[in-house]
C-alpha cells in the first residue's frame, strides 16, 4: 500500500497565476443540512471556502441561511428543496458535495435524485454521509453522469457495500470500488484512498479528531482542492493529508480538535506548503 505523505502535498498545492480570478479557482456547490443538521453543510461550505475555492454555494434548508451568512457572507445560498433552482445551481458547478446533514426523508431522497440526475460528465460529485445511506437503502439509484467520489466512514461503507466489518479486506474494498466505478475515500484511523487500481494510506490523523463534523469538513476540503487542482488524484490525496495534518499540529497543544479550528488553519498551512516547493 502506498503512503500519502508531505511531498505529495508540496507537489500539489499550486502557486497561483498572477492573473487568476475566482471562476478559475473552482465553483463549488455543497448540498445538505436539514433544519436539525445545518451545521454539517455549513462546515462543508466553510472548508471549501477556506481551502481556496473561488465561488462556493450552499444548498440547504431555508432555516440555515442566517447562520451560514453569519459564518461566511462569501458563501451563496439556495434553498435545496426548490428543485428548479437546484438543477440550475448544479449545472454551473465544477464540484458538488452531496450528503452532509441531508437527512433520510422522502424530501432528502428527492434532493439526492435531482443532484445525481443533473450532474454532467465533466463534474465531480463528492458523495458523503446521508447520501451514502440513502443509496445503500436502494430507494435512490446511483444514476449520474458525474464522476463519483465516495467518502464513507466504516459504518457507511458497510451499509453501502453490504459487507460486515469482519469481512472487509483491502481486496474486498478494491472490488467494491471497482463495482462502484468511483474513487473511495474510506475514512478511519488511518484513512485509505482507493483510486484507479491504487490504494493509499494516510500518514496523518489522531484521536483528537473524534468530533462530529470532522468528516463534513473533509468534504469541503476535497471539493476546494478538486476545484483548483487539475490532477484530481493528487488533489484528493492532498486534501486527505492536510485535513489530518492540521489536526495533528493542533493536537500537540489541544486535547480535542474542532472541525472549525481545522478550517481556520487551512489558508496558513496551504501557504506554507506552497512556499515549500
Ligand atoms: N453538526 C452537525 O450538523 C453534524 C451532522 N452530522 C450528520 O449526521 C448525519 C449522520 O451521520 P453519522 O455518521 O453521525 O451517523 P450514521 O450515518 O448513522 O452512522 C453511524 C453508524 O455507523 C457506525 N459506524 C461504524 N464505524 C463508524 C465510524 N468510524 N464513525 C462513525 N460511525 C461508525 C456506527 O456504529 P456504532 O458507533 O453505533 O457502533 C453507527 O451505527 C450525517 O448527515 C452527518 O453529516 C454529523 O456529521 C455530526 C455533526
Ligand atoms: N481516531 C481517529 N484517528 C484518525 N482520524 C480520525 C479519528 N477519529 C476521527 N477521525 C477522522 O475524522 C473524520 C470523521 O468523519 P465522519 O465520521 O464522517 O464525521 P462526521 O460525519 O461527524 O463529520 C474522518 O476524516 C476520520 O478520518
Ligand atoms: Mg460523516
Amino acid at each position: 500500500m502506498k503512503k500519502i505523505n508531505k511531498e505529495i502535498v508540496i507537489d500539489t498545492i499550486p502557486i497561483r497565476d498572477k492573473d487568476t480570478y475566482k471562476n478559475k479557482m473552482g465553483r463549488i456547490l455543497c448540498v445538505g443540512g436539514t433544519h436539525e443538521k445545518g451545521g454539517a453543510i455549513i462546515m462543508s461550505g466553510l472548508a471549501a471556502l477556506y481551502s481556496g475555492a473561488g465561488l462556493v454555494t450552499v444548498a440547504t434548508d431555508q432555516v440555515n441561511r442566517t447562520s451560514l451568512h453569519t459564518h461566511a457572507p462569501e458563501i451563496m445560498f439556495i434553498d435545496m428543496y426548490e428543485s428548479d433552482n437546484l438543477i440550475e445551481a448544479v449545472k454551473e458547478k465544477d464540484v458538488i458535495v452531496i450528503g452532509p446533514g441531508l437527512g433520510l426523508t422522502e424530501k432528502s431522497r428527492e434532493v439526492l435524485k435531482t443532484v445525481l440526475q443533473s450532474a454532467s460528465g465533466e463534474q465531480y460529485l463528492i458523495i458523503d454521509a446521508d447520501a451514502i445511506t440513502l443509496l445503500a437503502e436502494g430507494k435512490v439509484k446511483r444514476e449520474t453522469n458525474g464522476h463519483c467520489i465516495f467518502t464513507p466512514h466504516l459504518g457507511e461503507w458497510q451499509r453501502l457495500i453490504g459487507l460486515n466489518k469482519n469481512k472487509l479486506t483491502v481486496e474486498s474494498n478494491q472490488q467494491a470500488q471497482k463495482d462502484l466505478q468511483s474513487i473511495v475515500v474510506l475514512k478511519g484511523s488511518p484513512t485509505q484512498v482507493y483510486v484507479d487500481s491504487d490504494v493509499f494510506e494516510n500518514t496523518t490523523g489522531n484521536p483528537s479528531q473524534a468530533t462530529g463534523g470532522m468528516g463534513d469538513t473533509l468534504t469541503g476540503i476535497l471539493a476546494g482542492f478538486i476545484g483548483q487542482i487539475p490532477n484530481v488524484k493528487q488533489a484528493i490525496l492532498s486534501a486527505v493529508f492536510i485535513h489530518s495534518y492540521i489536526a495533528d499540529q493542533l493536537a500537540e497543544t489541544h486535547y480535542v480538535t474542532l472541525p472549525t479550528q481545522v478550517i481556520r488553519e487551512l489558508p496558513k498551512v496551504m501557504r506554507n506548503f506552497a512556499d515549500a516547493k
